[in-house]
């Protein structure tokens, strides 16, 4: 039988799976079977998915993260904030101040620390991506995609389309609580004018510096929080006019708070907790 060490950590209850690839070495056919199985919650711990801190070679850490049906992401903003607790925490980096490398990119961390414990992480998340064929997503690949009329199972919706290094489609709401998240949510995931599949996310515009938001991962589902779904709802709620560039706008999750603002030059920050869970051995 083998095993592996990993921590349980989650961001405003997006939890996952963590595993410190410094020290441990896992195949990398088997990862696609490790996430599914540790995030069973009745058969394995219980989680979003998996997610591996490992070494780099143009950062002191890179992010992979494999959502709960073994597909892997190409980005994760509330593990973007666990990776950076759990690496100032262990000493891989000493600085309050660093770069993680993910599949689509480089990201700035920036540590909050209390008593030598991380309380809270900015992340300048870099630039969104808003053209089609960054998205991606069919048509004429330059065009964006700002409160665009689609039909879905038969009815009429208006998206918003926004990369934050993976795909998002954001759709106003007038009440949070009838978001259509588990029935339009799959529909809209699966769509095969989505290539990659979407993360889906739902938002009621509370007033021009704070949303409600639901959303459905791709590859995971109903999740508590989405980190990179955020900052797309900020970034389209700045395209569609309902909140401001430039300022800090609070989008109020199912799992908490978190503090975004697209910045005049291009850059999103998004602000908010990291949390531990526990720690324990894995064996399969
Ligand atoms: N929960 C994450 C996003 C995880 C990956 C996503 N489901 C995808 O496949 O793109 C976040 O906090 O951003």
């Amino acid at each position: 039988m083998r095993s592996f060490s990993f921590t349980k950590m989650h961001g405003l209850g997006n939890s996952y799976i963590y595993v410190n690839m410094f020290k441990e070495r896992l195949a990398e056919e088997e990862l696609s079977y490790i996430a599914k199985r540790v995030a069973n919650v009745h058969t394995g711990i219980g989680s979003d998915g998996l997610i591996l801190i490992c070494p780099s070679d143009v950062a002191p850490v890179k992010m992979r993260i494999f959502n709960s049906d073994g597909s892997e992401g190409k980005n994760c903003g509330n593990g973007l904030r666990c990776v950076a607790k759990y690496v100032y925490e262990h000493g891989i980096v000493q600085e309050k101040q660093f770069m993680i490398e993910t599949l689509s990119g480089l990201v700035q961390a920036r540590v909050f620390v209390e008593d030598r414990k991380v309380n809270s992480v900015e992340i300048n998340m870099g630039k969104p991506r808003l053209s089609r064929g960054e998205i991606p997503m069919v048509g004429k690949e330059n065009d964006v995609v700002i409160n665009e009329r689609m039909d879905f199972a038969g009815h009429t919706y208006y998206m918003t389309g926004v990369s934050m290094g993976n795909p998002h489609a954001v759709f106003y709401v007038d009440r949070i609580e009838e978001a259509p998240v588990t029935t339009l949510g799959p529909i809209v995931e699966k769509d095969e004018r989505f290539p990659e599949g979407i993360n889906v996310e739902f938002v009621e515009v509370v007033n021009e510096r704070e949303l409600h938001f639901r959303v459905w991962e791709r590859g995971s589902g109903v999740t508590e929080a989405c980190g990179t779904g955020a900052c797309a709802a900020v970034v389209a709620s700045v395209l569609n006019g309902k909140t401001k560039r430039n300022e800090e706008t609070v989008v109020h999750l199912a799992g908490g708070d978190l503090y975004i603002t697209w910045k005049e030059n291009g850059d999103v920050l998004m602000r908010g907790a990291a949390e531990t869970i526990c720690t324990g051995v894995y064996y399969y």
